[in-house]
């Protein structure tokens, strides 16, 4: 095992000072189990490293790594603004008592719906993604009477090194205004001309999950070269999220501070010749504010050896509840919660309880002994877990607990059998 994991006095998994396999116990399995204060002090490092450079910034968590009300009521209390993509995710900020004026909106696809929720929300940002899109929120802007705070997302052309499914920044991409073929600079003057929408800055995101900070200076670099060729002064330049963080010992996580001091020295140092005001440098981090703050608890099941070939392991839950294993060859590490640093003495294959031979969450897990009922922990699945979870072979969905200062809340009840069907209506043909 390469995660740090903390422990109780008697050597067991501990999740925000409570013990792992007593959340099991009192909460039943699978579930998801948070470190409150891993988020919180995530949340802090981005916040500590911006204000270390006296720049104007935000850090807005982006909700989709994780959204929920509890989540949302944490990382505001920390003093971070909200990324959204979508009404779902505008009504859990509401809900959270979000402060609208803080949550700036993503998606290449909004629908008029989400847009009229949003302006009628009062969000504060408006990330544009595309042509259409800018024509249809000016009018409904001008419908409204009211001027939206936009910025305009760009596809800064950086391919970033990660897999396929995650990377978003090269030009071939479904998100953002190209550049190369003029559509960025049109966008830029129909949005300086609409009334009704108010061009702040400008938008890049490259990616998910990458580690080289060069991907990142990269894409400042762009935008700088961008406004600098438009002689346009934003007052916002909006670096995206992406940040990567550690699964297993062949990921090696950059601290934010290295992230931050690029991104900041690359567009201070980049538009030093100007006499304009710098722009405030916005972030806007997901995976790496929730990530490594989640553990999945699931109980063992049996196992099937197959000699000569390998163990599975099972487990009570599976690609349901984290879909990245089967979506991106994800990997993940596996302890025993109740021994976690005990001697491995074999390697075996996680498998879910999913009707899928993909649904593996770990395909070589070293772990020591582990008999049925045991508690099984797979540790930082706090990004894209709980938010891509699916009812895949009708399995409810599991509970989120929150544990804090030794205390253990439930923020997501569990899904009963009840509730799968609750949204059926019977078929009825004469
Ligand atoms: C526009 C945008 N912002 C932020 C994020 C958050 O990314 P991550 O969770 O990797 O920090 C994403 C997801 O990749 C995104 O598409
Ligand atoms: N959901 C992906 C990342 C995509 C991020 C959204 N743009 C993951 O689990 O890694």
């Amino acid at each position: 095992m390469t995660i740090p994991v903390s422990t109780d006095a008697q050597g067991r998994l501990a999740i925000g000072g409570v013990t792992a396999s007593e959340l099991a116990r009192e909460f039943g399995t699978p579930l998801y189990a948070y470190d409150v204060g891993v988020i919180r002090a995530n949340i802090r490092a981005y916040r500590a490293a911006f204000a270390a450079h006296q720049v104007d910034y935000t850090v807005s968590y982006a909700a989709k790594a994780f959204a929920t009300i509890a989540m949302f009521q944490v990382a505001v209390s920390e003093g971070a603004h909200l990324d959204v993509v979508s009404g779902g995710e505008i009504v859990t900020a509401q809900r959270a008592g979000v402060n609208m004026a803080h949550v700036s909106f993503n998606g290449n696809n909004k629908s008029d719906a989400e847009l009229q929720l949003a302006l009628d929300a009062g969000l504060g940002t408006i990330i544009v993604d595309n042509r259409f899109e800018l024509n249809r929120l000016e009018e409904l802007a001008a419908a409204r009477h009211v001027v939206q705070d936009i910025l305009l997302r760009i596809a800064p052309d950086v391919s970033a090194h990660t897999h396929e499914y995650i990377m978003t920044g090269q030009a071939d991409s479904k998100f953002g205004f190209d550049v190369a073929s003029g559509q960025a600079h049109d966008a830029l003057i129909a949005a300086q001309a609409a009334p009704h929408l108010n061009l702040l800055g400008l938008h890049a995101h490259i990616g998910s999950q990458i580690f080289a900070v060069d991907g990142f200076v990269a894409e400042a670099q762009k935008l700088v070269d961008l406004v600098r060729a438009w002689d346009y002064a934003p007052q916002v330049l909006d670096l995206g999220g992406g940040f990567g963080i550690q699964y297993t010992d062949a990921d090696t996580p950059i601290p934010p501070t290295e992230f931050v001091d690029a991104l900041v020295s690359t567009i201070q140092t980049g538009l030093a010749d100007t006499n304009w005001t710098l722009p405030a440098i916005w972030i806007e981090p997901g995976r790496s504010i929730v990530g490594a703050a989640g553990i999945t608890l699931y109980t063992a099941g049996g196992t099937k050896q197959i000699p000569g070939v390998r163990t599975y392991q099972t487990v009570d839950g599976g690609m349901g509840d984290n879909i990245r294993p089967a979506l991106y060859q994800a990997e993940y590490e596996a302890v025993l919660a109740d021994r976690p640093h005990a001697a491995t003495t074999q390697v075996v294959t996680l498998a879910g309880k999913y009707c899928e031979s993909g649904d593996i969450l770990v395909e070589r897990a070293a772990l020591p002994p582990v008999v049925p009922g045991d508690i099984l922990a797979v540790l930082a699945t706090g990004a894209y877990g709980y938010s891509m979870a699916s009812h895949y072979n009708r399995n409810p969905l599991p509970a989120v607990v929150f544990c804090e200062d030794g205390q253990a809340q439930v923020v997501v009840r569990r899904e009963t059998w009840a509730d799968l069907v609750a949204f059926d209506e019977p078929y009825q043909h004469d």
